[in-house]
């Protein structure tokens, strides 16, 4: 390791997730001679960067191993990379629902593995970024991991590898969900009378501009809601149909509970 880097970083696959995890390394300082991408297809990825289409006879000493391929593309994988890997290799998995348990049985030569669930905004370094590891991977590497995400945004160290579905669906999905907030505040604009291109762009900055604010304020987002919420306004009448029934509560807890629960179904081979 240099500098906080890996002497060499090789990463499988680098689609939209692992790909805008690169782009803010490489924005941050990490020297692109020193990254491989493995990826079918071949295409470049940045100036600098290897692009191979295929495994390599060998990784360089001081490899750290991305997996950022699709889940169910493990085994494919592992069959051909794990030969390649030593105890002193580290491998950090953003592979929704594979478990740690599933990550050791394929590369067993690998001490330290972490398993780690960014979101997509790492390549702006606001995202979020949940880790989980065991006993096994030492301080070391988990030291070497924390430098590698810090740069990413908010890191989380879960406890328990139980939480890991249950952190996805939060902060891994997301940024799903609040793209489709922001499409549905603009479109109930249009929907009472706005022009669609004025819904859109007011939309996308009010939430923008109250996710800034919510970040910055030494109350929680509940109370700055009752900020906004004149007496008698118009904001409490707009408000009593989001608590009614505790709606949204409802909503969005059953949107966490199905990307979990799916979650859960890819870790049992679903
Ligand atoms: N998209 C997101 O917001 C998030 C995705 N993830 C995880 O990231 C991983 C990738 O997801 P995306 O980037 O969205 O998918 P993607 O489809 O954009 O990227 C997949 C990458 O894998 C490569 N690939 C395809 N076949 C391969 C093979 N046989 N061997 C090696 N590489 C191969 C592709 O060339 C591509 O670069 C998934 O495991 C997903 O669970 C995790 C957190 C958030
Ligand atoms: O949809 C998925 O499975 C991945 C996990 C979190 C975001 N994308």
């Amino acid at each position: 390791m240099t500098g906080g880097w890996p002497d060499h970083l090789f990463l499988v696959g680098c689609g939209n997730m692992a790909g805008q995890m690169l782009a803010r390394w490489i924005a941050c300082g990490l020297d692109p001679a020193r990254v491989t991408v493995l990826r079918p297809s071949g295409r470049a990825v940045a100036d600098g960067v290897t692009v191979v289409a295929d495994y390599p006879a060998a990784l360089p000493r001081g490899t750290t191993i991305l997996l950022g391929m699709k889940p169910y593309q493990i085994a494919e994988v592992a069959r051909a990379l794990a030969p390649l890997c030593t105890a002193d290799t580290p491998i950090m998995s953003i592979l929704a629902g594979t478990t740690l348990n599933e990550l050791r049985s394929r590369f067993a030569a690998a001490t330290d593995i972490v398993r780690a669930m960014p979101n997509l905004p790492v390549g702006l370094g606001q995202g979020v970024v949940a880790l989980f590891t065991d006993d096994r991977t030492s301080p070391a590497a988990r030291s070497h991991i924390d430098a590698l995400i810090a740069p990413l945004g908010l890191a989380e160290w879960m406890a328990d590898e139980m939480l890991f579905n249950r952190v996805t669906a939060l902060s891994g999905c997301g940024p799903a969900f609040l793209f489709r907030f922001v499409d549905a505040l603009a479109r109930a604009g249009e929907a009472i009378g706005i022009p669609a291109d004025q819904a859109a762009r007011m939309a996308l900055a009010t939430v923008q501009g109250a996710a800034n604010m919510a970040a910055g304020a030494q109350v929680s987002p509940a109370a700055l809601a009752d900020q906004v919420a004149s007496p008698g306004g118009m904001t409490r009448e707009g408000l009593n149909i989001l608590d009614a029934d505790d709606r949204l509560l409802v909503l969005l807890t059953d949107t966490l509970a199905a990307a979990r629960d799916r979650g859960e179904a890819m870790a049992r081979g679903g």
